[in-house]
C-alpha cells in the first residue's frame, strides 16, 4: 500500500484536509500539512477510527451542497426539455433541441446538425431567420458550449449568445469535446460539480464566464450579475485561506487556466462574471463558448485573451496572453491575513513581552525530543514567538532544537496548554500499533498458553562469587550432558535440572550484577523472574547485596539466596540468614517463605539444590507460561559487532517462537535471522520461550533490554527500525541538552569560562557502554563543570570518532576496543586524547578526577599569626617601617596581611613585602619574637594597631 497525503486522505472521505490534520493530531500522529505523507498503518488506523465518522460529515456537507447542485442542472434540462416539447412554438425547436443534445454532450456533435435541418424546414419562416444562423452555430459549437438552458431560445440570436453561459451547466465541460480548447483537460478537476454549481449561478447571468475567474477568490461584487450570486449562494464559500497559493494547485486544471473559448470571449472581458467563484472555469468557458461566434479571434487555448488585464478577477490565467507569471495576486490575500493575525495578537496576552495566543487547556502530545517547531505547529502560533517567549523566561533554545520535557511543561503551563511528553514506552506502542503489533502479550487464549522456563539473573555484593557460581552452574551442567562441548559466553544460557523426577530448565542471564538488571528494568523490560542473591558465608549481607535485594524487591522478583563459599573454613551461613531475616528475607526453615541453599561455587557443592529451589520458587510463586505459536518476541540481553559475523545480538525469546530466516526487529536494529547460536555455538533452527540465542543478521548492534519483535517482512523491520532510530536520536539530543538557564549563561560569561568536559565512549558490548555512561552520570562535582557524552558506540574506536572528537574537543574512551585503521595516528594529529581502560570503575575514578581537575581551586583563608605595632621607623626609601611584637602564630613574609585598629579591620588584603629581624631579612618570625615589616603600599600605620597575617590555601576536593 503506497503512502497516502493528507489531502488525498481528506478527499476520499469528502472532508477538508484541516479536518484530517486535526484528527490525526488526536491520534498523536505528528503531520505537518496538508501535502504531508501518512504511512499506510496510520492511514488504516485512522479510516479505522474515524472513517465512518468522517465520511458521513462529508456526505452531509456534499449533500448540502447537492440540492444547488442538482437544482440547476434539473432546471436546465427542465427548460431544453420544455422548449423541444410539442407545445413550444416551431421557432425554438432547433434551438431547443442543441441545449437538449448539449445536455448529453456525448452525441453532442450529432444533435447539431441533425435537428437542424430537420426541423429547420418546418418551422415558420420567421423563425427560419434567427435559427439559420443558431444551427451552424450549435453543430460546431453545441459540443463545447453544451450548457444552454432556456435562455438561448429566448433571447434569441447572436447578441444575447454570449450570455447564455448558462452554459453554467455542470455536465457541460465534457473532455475533449471543445474543439477551440487544447488545454481542456479529461476531467482534470474531479471536482466539477462544485464549479458547475458555480457556474450554474454564475454563468447564468454573466455569461461573461470567461472562465477566467477560476483561481480568484470570491469577489461579492461579482454578484452584481444577479445570476451569480444565486448560482453560488448554496455553497460555502470558498475560505481565501484555503485557495490555492497558485493555479498550479489547481491541477492545471480547467480551472486554473480557463483556456480555450475563456480567451475569445469577448464578453469574457466583463470578467466580473468570473468574479463566481474561482472554480467556475468550465462553465464560464461555456459560456465563452457561446460568445466564440461573435468574438472568433480569440487567442485560442491560450484563454484569457482579454482577461481583463489587471483585474483582479482574471488573475491566475493571464499567463499566456501576457507573459506575466499567472499566480494569484497575494496583495488582497495577504491583508486578510494580516488582519486575522492582528486579530488574534489582540486577544492574545503578553508573556514576557511576546504575544503569543493562549489555549484553552486542551492536551497537546508531543514526542520526546520534539522542538519547539514542532510545538509551534500544533498549537498554531509562530515558534520565533516561543524562542522568544522562552528567553524571557530564562531558557535559550533555538526553534528547532530538541527541548527536554520541563521546558515544555514550563511552556505549557505559561501558555495554558496541557502538555504531554509522550514517554518512549508509549511512544513505542504507538509505533508499533501503528503496524498492528502489539508487544508484551500472548497472542491467543488461556490453552495457547505452555509452560516456559524460569529466567534467573544473579545479584549479590562485589566478590561474593556470582561469576564463579554462573561458570559453576554451566560448567557444571555442560560436563554432564555434552561433555567436551565449548561454552561460549552469549550473555544468557540455560541449563536442565532433574526435580522429581522431571527433567527442568532454568535460563541464567550471565551478565551478572544488578547493573545489567536495572539497566533492562530502566527500559521497562523485565527479563528476569526469578533472582538469585549471592552471599559469601564468610563475608555476610554488605551493601550492595541490600542494593540488589532492594532491585529484585521493587521489580517484584521472587528471591533464592545462594549462600556461597561454605567450603571456607570462616563461613557462617547461619549468621548470613539472620542478617538477611532483618530485611525481610526469611529462610523457610525459620517459617518465613525464601529458600536459602548453601553453595560452593568454588567446590561446586549444592548447585543442584540450588537450581532445584529455583524451580520450585517458580512453581510456588509464579505463573510461567506462554504461547510458543504465536511470532516471536522477546529482549535484548547483550549486543556486540563481531568483526567476521557484524552485529551480533544474544535475545531472549519470551514468547513465540523465532526461527531461522524471519524478519525481526530489535530496538533500532533490524534484519532476517541468518542463523542462530546456543551458548555451545551450536546452530539453532527455533527458539521457543525462555530460549536464549545468539542472532545473526541484524544490520546494527541493538542496546541490552530493548525489546525485538518479528515482523511480517523486511520492509517493516526496517520503517520500525528507521522510526525508532530518529526517536532515539532526537531523544538523545534532548536529553544531552544542559538546560542552561540565562543565568547560568550569563554567570559562566562573566567568569568568562564555562567548562565542560565532552566524552566519547566507544566499548565492546552495549552494556559496558551503558554502564559506563550511566555510572559517569553520576559523578557530582557541581555546576561548575559538566559532562556531556557525545557520542558512544560499539566498537574500535574509528577515525569517525576522533573527527567528531577533534571537532568538538571531546575526549575518546575505549572500554575494552582499541583503535582501527589510522585513528591513533589521525588523533595524535588532531591532539585528541584516547584513554583505553578494561575495568569500569578505573575510567570512573579517572574521569571524576580529570572533572575535579578543571574545577577551578577554591580556596580558604588560614590565620597565621598577629604581631601588634609597637613602634614606627618611618624610611624615606622603604616607607614607614612596623616595629612589631609577634603576639600568636607566625609573621610570614610574602603572606597577606590586614591591619586592625582597635579590632576594627582599617586595611585588608595586604601583601607583607618585607620582614626583618634585627637586620636580616627573613622569611618567617615566631610568637615572642620582634620583628620590623613593611606592607607593600601602605603607610597609615600607628602604634598599637595589630598586623593580622594569613594565607589563602587551596581546599583539597573531595
Ligand atoms: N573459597 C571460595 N571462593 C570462592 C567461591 N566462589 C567464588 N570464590 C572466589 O571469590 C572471588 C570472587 O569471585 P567472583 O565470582 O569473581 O565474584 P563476583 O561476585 O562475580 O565479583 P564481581 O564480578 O567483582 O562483582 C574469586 O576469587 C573466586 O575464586 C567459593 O564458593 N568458595
Amino acid at each position: 500500500m503506497a503512502k497516502v497525503r493528507v489531502h488525498e486522505l481528506a478527499k476520499e472521505l469528502g472532508v477538508e484536509s484541516k479536518v484530517v490534520l486535526a484528527k490525526l493530531g488526536e491520534m498523536g500522529e505528528f503531520v505537518k500539512s496538508a501535502s504531508s505523507t501518512v504511512e499506510p498503518p496510520v492511514v488504516k488506523r485512522f479510516t479505522d477510527k474515524f472513517g465512518a465518522e468522517l465520511k458521513s460529515a462529508g456526505d452531509a456537507a456534499a449533500k448540502k451542497a447537492a440540492p444547488a447542485k442538482k437544482a440547476a442542472p434539473a432546471k436546465a434540462e427542465e427548460a431544453p426539455a420544455q422548449a423541444a416539447s410539442p407545445t413550444s412554438a416551431p421557432a425554438e425547436s432547433p434551438a431547443a433541441e442543441a441545449p437538449a443534445a448539449a445536455v448529453r454532450p456525448g452525441p453532442g456533435p450529432r444533435p447539431g446538425p441533425k435537428p437542424g435541418p430537420k426541423k429547420a424546414p418546418e418551422p415558420a419562416p420567421v423563425a427560419e431567420e434567427p435559427a439559420a444562423p443558431a444551427a451552424p452555430a450549435a453543430s460546431a459549437k453545441a459540443p463545447s458550449t453544451a450548457p444552454r438552458p432556456s435562455a438561448p431560445e429566448k433571447r434569441g440570436p447572436a447578441p444575447s449568445a454570449p450570455r447564455p453561459g448558462g452554459g453554467a451547466r455542470p455536465g457541460a465541460p465534457r473532455p475533449g469535446n471543445n474543439p477551440f480548447s487544447s488545454t481542456q483537460g479529461m476531467g482534470r478537476r474531479p471536482s466539477a460539480p462544485p464549479r458547475g454549481d458555480q457556474g450554474a449561478g454564475a454563468g447564468a447571468g454573466t455569461g461573461a464566464g470567461t472562465g477566467t475567474g477560476d483561481n480568484r477568490p470570491p469577489r461579492p461584487p461579482a454578484g452584481r450579475e444577479g445570476g451569480g450570486a444565486p448560482g453560488r449562494s448554496g455553497m460555502p464559500r470558498p475560505n481565501p485561506a484555503m485557495m490555492p497559493k497558485s493555479p498550479a494547485a489547481f491541477g492545471g486544471g480547467p480551472g486554473g487556466r480557463p483556456s480555450g473559448p475563456g480567451g475569445r470571449p469577448g464578453p469574457g472581458g466583463r470578467g466580473p462574471g468570473g468574479g463566481a467563484p474561482g472554480r467556475g472555469g468550465a462553465p464560464a468557458r461555456g459560456g465563452a463558448g457561446a460568445g466564440a461566434p461573435a468574438r472568433p479571434g480569440g487567442f485560442g487555448p491560450s484563454g484569457g485573451g482579454r482577461p481583463g488585464g489587471g483585474r483582479p478577477g482574471q488573475r491566475g490565467q493571464t499567463q499566456g496572453a501576457f507573459g506575466r507569471p499567472g499566480g494569484p495576486s497575494r496583495r488582497g490575500r495577504k491583508s486578510k491575513r494580516a488582519r486575522r493575525q492582528e486579530y488574534e495578537q489582540m486577544q492574545a496576552p503578553t508573556i514576557g513581552g511576546v504575544r503569543v495566543r493562549k489555549g484553552d487547556g486542551e492536551t497537546v502530545r508531543l514526542p520526546r525530543g520534539a522542538s519547539l517547531t514542532d510545538f509551534a505547529e500544533r498549537i498554531g502560533v509562530d515558534a520565533a514567538a516561543l524562542v522568544q517567549m522562552l528567553f524571557s523566561l530564562g531558557e535559550m533554545v533555538t526553534a528547532t532544537e530538541s527541548v527536554n520535557d520541563e521546558t515544555f511543561e514550563l511552556l505549557g503551563e505559561e501558555l495554558n496548554y496541557n502538555v504531554q511528553v509522550v514517554s518512549p514506552e508509549d511512544e513505542d506502542r504507538e509505533l508499533l500499533e501503528s503496524f498492528d503489533l502489539e508487544f508484551g502479550s500472548d497472542e491467543g487464549a488461556e490453552a495457547d498458553l505452555a509452560a516456559r522456563p524460569p529466567v534467573v539473573t544473579v545479584m549479590g555484593h562485589v566478590d561474593h562469587g556470582k561469576t564463579k557460581l554462573l561458570d559453576a552452574l554451566r560448567s557444571a551442567n555442560v560436563a554432564g550432558k555434552e561433555a567436551g562441548g565449548i561454552t561460549q559466553h552469549i550473555g544468557a544460557y540455560q541449563v536442565s535440572t532433574d526435580v522429581d523426577g522431571e527433567d527442568r530448565r532454568i535460563t541464567f542471564i550471565d551478565t551478572p550484577g544488578h547493573e545489567a538488571f536495572t539497566a533492562m528494568r530502566a527500559r521497562g523490560a523485565q527479563a528476569t523472574d526469578i533472582a538469585v542473591l549471592v552471599v559469601a558465608a564468610d563475608d555476610g549481607v554488605m551493601p550492595q547485596t541490600v542494593e540488589a535485594l532492594n532491585h529484585a524487591k521493587a521489580a517484584g522478583v521472587p528471591i533464592v539466596v545462594a549462600v556461597n563459599k561454605i567450603d571456607k573454613p570462616d563461613s557462617d551461613p547461619t549468621k548470613v540468614r539472620g542478617q538477611l531475616t532483618e530485611y525481610g528475607l526469611v529462610p523457610e526453615e525459620y517459617g518465613g517463605d525464601t529458600m536459602f541453599v548453601d553453595v560452593s561455587a568454588k567446590s561446586e557443592l549444592n548447585l543442584d539444590k540450588l537450581l532445584e529451589a529455583i524451580v520450585l520458587t517458580a512453581d510456588a510463586s509464579l505463573d510461567l507460561r506462554a504461547n510458543p505459536e504465536q511470532d516471536a518476541q522477546g529482549l535484548v540481553v547483550e549486543a556486540h559487532l563481531d568483526r567476521g559475523r557484524g552485529p551480533v545480538a544474544t535475545i531472549l525469546v519470551q514468547r513465540g517462537t523465532l526461527r531461522v530466516g524471519e524478519s525481526i526487529v530489535a530496538g533500532p536494529a533490524y534484519g532476517r535471522v541468518r542463523a542462530m547460536l546456543d551458548e555451545h555455538g551450536e546452530s539453532v533452527e527455533a527458539a521457543d520461550p525462555s530460549r536464549p540465542v545468539m542472532v545473526l543478521g541484524l544490520t546494527a548492534v541493538p542496546g541490552a533490554g530493548q525489546n525485538f519483535i518479528v515482523v511480517a517482512d523486511d520492509r517493516m523491520a526496517r520503517q520500525i527500525a528507521e522510526k525508532r532510530e530518529s526517536r532515539e536520536r532526537a531523544a538523545m539530543q534532548a536529553k544531552r541538552r544542559v538546560r542552561r538557564t540565562l543565568e547560568d549563561f550569563m554567570a559562566s560569561m562573566e567568569k568568562g569560562e564555562s567548562q565542560e568536559l565532552n566524552l566519547i565512549l566507544k566499548g565492546d558490548v552495549s552494556g559496558s557502554v551503558e554502564a559506563l555512561e550511566d555510572s559517569l552520570a553520576k559523578i557530582d562535582v557541581g555546576d561548575e563543570v559538566t559532562l556531556r557524552v557525545i557520542d558512544r558506540g560499539v566498537g574500535a574506536i574509528t577515525e569517525t570518532n576522533v573527527d567528531l572528537a577533534a571537532a568538538s574537543d571531546a575526549i575518546i574512551i575505549g572500554f575494552n576496543v582499541r583503535p582501527q585503521g589510522k585513528a591513533t595516528e589521525m588523533a595524535d594529529k588532531e591532539g585528541v586524547e584516547i584513554r583505553y581502560y578494561s575495568v569500569i570503575y578505573q575510567a570512573i575514578e579517572e574521569i571524576e578526577a580529570a572533572l575535579k581537575g578543571m574545577l577551578k581551586p577554591e580556596y580558604e583563608e588560614v590565620s597565621l599569626g598577629h604581631a601588634e605595632i609597637r613602634e614606627i621607623f618611618r624610611s624615606s626609601k622603604i616607607g614607614n617601617i612596623a616595629g612589631c611584637m609577634v603576639t600568636d602564630g607566625v609573621i610570614r613574609r610574602n603572606a597577606k596581611a590586614r591591619l586592625l585598629r582597635d579590632n576594627n579591620v582599617v586595611a585588608d588584603n595586604l601583601d607583607l613585602s618585607s620582614l626583618r629581624r634585627e637586620k636580616d631579612d627573613v622569611t618567617e618570625v615566631r610568637e615572642g619574637f620582634e620583628c620590623g615589616l613593611t606592607l607593600r603600599g601602605y603607610n597609615d600605620i600607628k602604634q598599637g594597631d595589630v598586623v593580622e597575617c594569613f594565607e589563602m590555601r587551596e581546599i583539597p576536593r573531595a
